[in-house]
């Protein structure tokens, strides 16, 4: 089987050339038929030497791999899903939204961390995605030269994959690959101690944590994580950080109504937060079958975002994109591993 080409950082594509034989300055060519020009075969890749293609394509392939189903929603939103060599479905999800156009994206197949309220820790762990898989769903969509950002939001948990994500955020913001400010990327996490610690040292990207309550035994009850690192932990590391630099730190809250979402929780984010340069981002719930949760009524969540904003800190109500196409993330992936189990069963 080939090497994929995509995937590979500056470094490990000069190990590649070197070892074929090639001409150092080969490497950043390469980079640039990948990561700028974003070619789909090696032929294309045409200041390489014919001789040095054909070696090239000996061992290695661009790797990239198209959609296998796209999902539209009447509002614009375009939910993608992917096909693993393992045959697991991975969900990315484009967000049109006037000048802007973000890109969800996946980190793993299913997740370890098993909240309450999420499809994807229904799932269970099926692996995590590599670089190159990681990449593909940003290199892969028709949408992808216009792309403004991208949030890890999509299925698994980044920082139990950290060091994919990171080479994939090396890939994104370096000279020799996309080029992107690292303000245009920003990684949503549960909070993992050492994943925590080494995506503030070793990279700039915008950081986004999961928080949905202020309160360490709810919280746990919701996301189990909170035992390992609990919220309290995880809010002095971030105290000892500077976000003045541009660098964004936000939290994200689900309002499940009638269990966190009256202003007494908002009173104890404020003391939690207090003093700490980030904002809120309340997110309405999208119901997943089989959980006893509902979202909060517009009302409270408006009542929710003035208490925090009128208490200095600063918090939007995200949108809810795409309802109508299996909104949380998920669902579509499950939902299509079903059907290939139901294929698969017919065949039999
Ligand atoms: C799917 S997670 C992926 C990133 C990372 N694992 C995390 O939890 O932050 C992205 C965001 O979606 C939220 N989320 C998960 N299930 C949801 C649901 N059913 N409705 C609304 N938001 C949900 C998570 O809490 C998290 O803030
Ligand atoms: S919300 Fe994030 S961490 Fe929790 S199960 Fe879903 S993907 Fe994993």
């Amino acid at each position: 089987m080939k090497t994929a080409l995509l995937g590979k950082t500056l470094d490990e594509l000069n190990d590649a050339v070197k070892e074929l034989g090639m001409p150092a300055f080969s490497a950043r060519q390469i980079a640039q038929w990948l990561y700028g020009k974003k070619v789909s075969s090696i032929d294309e890749m045409t200041n390489l030497s014919l001789r040095n293609r054909e070696l090239l394509k000996e061992h290695y392939e661009v790797g990239a791999a198209l959609p296998v189903h796209a999902m539209r929603s009447a509002d614009g939103t375009v939910k993608y899903l992917f096909r693993t060599p393992e045959g697991n479905f991975v969900e990315s999800v484009y967000i049109p939204d006037g000048e802007r156009a973000t890109l969800c994206v996946s980190s793993q197949v299913g997740c370890k961390m098993n909240c309450k309220f999420c499809m994807t820790g229904k799932q269970g762990y099926a692996g995590s995605l590599t670089v190159t898989q990681i990449l593909n769903q940003i290199y892969s969509i028709p949408e992808r030269d216009s792309l403004t950002n991208v949030v890890f939001m999509g299925m698994g948990e980044p920082f139990d994959n950290l060091d994919a994500v990171l080479r994939a955020l090396e890939i994104l913001t370096s000279d020799y690959g996309y080029a992107w400010s690292p303000k245009r990327i920003t990684v949503s996490t549960v909070g993992l101690r050492r994943g925590l610690e080494r995506f503030l040292a070793e990279s700039d990207c915008h950081l986004a944590v999961s928080l949905h309550s202020p309160f360490p035994s709810q919280r746990a009850e919701l996301m189990p994580a909170e035992r390992a690192f609990p919220i309290t932990e995880i809010v002095n590391v971030l105290r000892n950080y500077d976000f003045s630099k541009q660098r964004r730190l936000s939290f994200e809250y689900i309002l499940f109504g009638g269990v966190n979402d009256s202003l007494v929780y908002a009173k104890e984010l404020v003391k939690l937060l207090r003093g700490l340069d980030c904002r809120i981002n309340l997110i309405r719930f999208h119901a997943i079958p089989g959980v006893d949760l509902q979202g909060a009524d517009m009302e409270t969540m408006t009542a929710f975002r003035d208490y925090l904003t009128k208490h200095g800190i600063f918090a939007t109500i995200r949108a809810s994109r795409g309802e109508d196409i299996f909104a949380a993330c998920g669902m579509l992936s499950t939902a299509e591993q079903q059907a290939e189990k139901e294929r698969n069963l017919v065949k039999q």
